[in-house]
């Protein structure tokens, strides 16, 4: 990859230096002029330049949130010419040491200038190469399922196949495998991807609720039903409605439910007119359904009746090649270049990442990664940061907030262990409800299947 020795120069030197350009002309550079970070910032985006130098003068300091906005773009490497050292000044010390590829204190030699510069330009090629790269390793489905691995491929060939068949899917899979994420693709690029997607978490409705949230009611129907009120279902006409949970679905429920796959038509509590609603049925849930037929809790017909296409999700564990690739896209995702210190991921830290069997999958995955990129104090994520050791020490401190949601964790972990994992009673323990505590296992990526010792080993984990 070849790259012009064009850079660009922003602001002027102080009263007394000498202009560098012609200096710079005779080691073999091209440069452009900009008075200001409006004029650099149009530059930038019309001549895609790999090397900056920026006056930054005392007296004459641009505002530093719009010289953040200049340097933040990962493409240009940037060096500050200064006129005494930065150190001085906290926030500009921290802008300059994050985000600059070097600086230097005033004056400087026309030797030493084209030193830093071509140092500067090698590491412009390494970045771009590294992004050509990661661009090509990641595979896309659409904006968001992420991997490379032949079982994610085999899914996006799924996906491709089923998009456009209106039969219903079951989608069946381990928790955190990406079955919502699933569901949106398929409806995303199905003929009905213009009308609404409405996802339903039957697991989180109260028994009592979930009759009128699916079809809705009139008004005066039962005591608060104060206006007339259409269910989820009509809700998602000309459109698709993903049931999550499906096999927490109250029994009495699934027979409404096959009721209007059978006929397409709601009844809204307290009406006795029927409405067709034109609406694609896909559903998921992380429990063995056919296990739950077989015991008598789900009823057979309405399975037969969902899963007329079945979608496997393959557990993160089987496809470790795509933790890497995942891994990268969350970090790149939630990183605030201006505030955070951190870079990457250590070697030791991938490897950790690819050992670990990822009960949670891809949502604990992403849980990690957020989670180190805010405890970590390096340049790059450690193992230590990630968290995944059973007994961890951490030596630096931790926010009144970091250690709230850390011990928010460890509490409904003990709830669901001693309760043997029954959200009825494990909600009652921790005097919230169960739509609550269905909310926070979701936030911390809690695995409700896994067993009793387990979930009492989690709970032994020590910040
Ligand atoms: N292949 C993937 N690429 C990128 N992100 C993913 C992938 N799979 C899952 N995720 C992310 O993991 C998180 C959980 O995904 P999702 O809600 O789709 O899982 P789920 O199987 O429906 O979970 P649950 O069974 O708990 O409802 C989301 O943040 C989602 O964006």
């Amino acid at each position: 990859m070849d790259m012009s020795k064009d850079v660009l120069i922003v602001g002027k030197p102080p009263p007394g230096s000498c202009q560098l350009s012609q200096a710079m002309r005779a080691y073999g550079w091209s440069p452009l002029h900009a008075d200001d970070l409006e004029q650099a910032a149009a530059l930038i985006e019309d001549h895609s330049l790999a090397v900056g130098l920026i006056y930054l003068v005392s007296g004459n300091l641009p505002k530093l949130s719009s010289l953040e906005n200049t340097v933040v773009d990962d493409t240009t490497q940037w060096i500050a010419l200064v006129d005494q050292e930065p150190r001085d000044d906290t926030a500009l010390s921290r802008l300059v040491s994050h985000l600059f590829f070097a600086y230097h204190v005033l004056p400087i030699e026309n030797r030493q200038l084209d030193c830093l510069l071509n140092h500067a330009l090698t590491m412009a090629r390494l970045c771009r190469r590294q992004a050509d790269d990661a661009l090509v390793e990641t595979q896309h489905h659409d904006d968001e399922i992420i991997g490379a691995t032949p079982k994610i491929r085999e899914l996006f060939r799924i996906i491709d196949k089923v998009a456009n068949v209106d039969a219903p899917i079951y989608i069946n899979g381990e928790s955190g495998t990406g079955k919502e994420l699933t569901a949106r693709a398929i409806h995303k690029r199905s003929t009905r991807s213009r009308g609404p997607f409405i996802a339903v978490n039957c697991g989180a409705i109260p028994n009592s609720l979930i009759q009128s949230e699916l079809f809705g009611h009139e008004k005066g129907a039962f005591t608060g039903a104060c206006q007339r009120r259409a269910g989820r279902i009509e809700a998602a006409a000309g459109g698709t409605l993903f049931l999550d949970e499906i096999g927490d679905l109250p029994f009495e429920m699934q027979v409404n439910l096959l009721r209007f796959l059978e006929n397409r038509k709601v009844q809204r509590i307290g009406s006795l007119d029927e409405i067709d609603v034109d609406v694609r049925i896909l559903s998921a849930t992380h429990n063995d359904l056919e296990e739950a037929v077989r015991v008598g809790d789900f009823r057979e017909d309405l399975f037969h009746r969902l899963n007329v296409i079945q979608i496997d999700m393959p557990p993160l564990r089987e496809r470790q090649e795509d933790i890497e690739l995942l891994a990268r896209h969350y970090f790149e995702k939630f990183l605030d270049k201006t505030s955070m210190t951190v870079r990457g991921f250590s070697n030791d830290a991938l490897i950790l990442l690819r050992k670990h069997d990822w009960p949670g999958n891809v949502r604990e995955l992403v849980n990690r990664i957020r989670r180190a990129m805010i405890l970590c104090e390096h340049r790059l994520i450690r193992p230590i940061d990630l968290g995944l050791e059973r007994r961890r020490n951490h030596r630096h401190a931790v926010t009144l907030e970091q250690a709230r949601h850390i011990a928010e964790h460890d509490v409904i972990c003990a709830a669901l262990a001693r309760n043997r994992n029954n959200i009825q009673n494990a909600a009652r323990d921790l005097d919230i409800s169960r739509v609550t505590l269905y909310r926070l296992i979701e936030k911390h990526a809690i695995r409700r299947h896994c067993r009793h010792d387990e979930l009492v080993q989690s709970m032994k984990i020590v910040p």
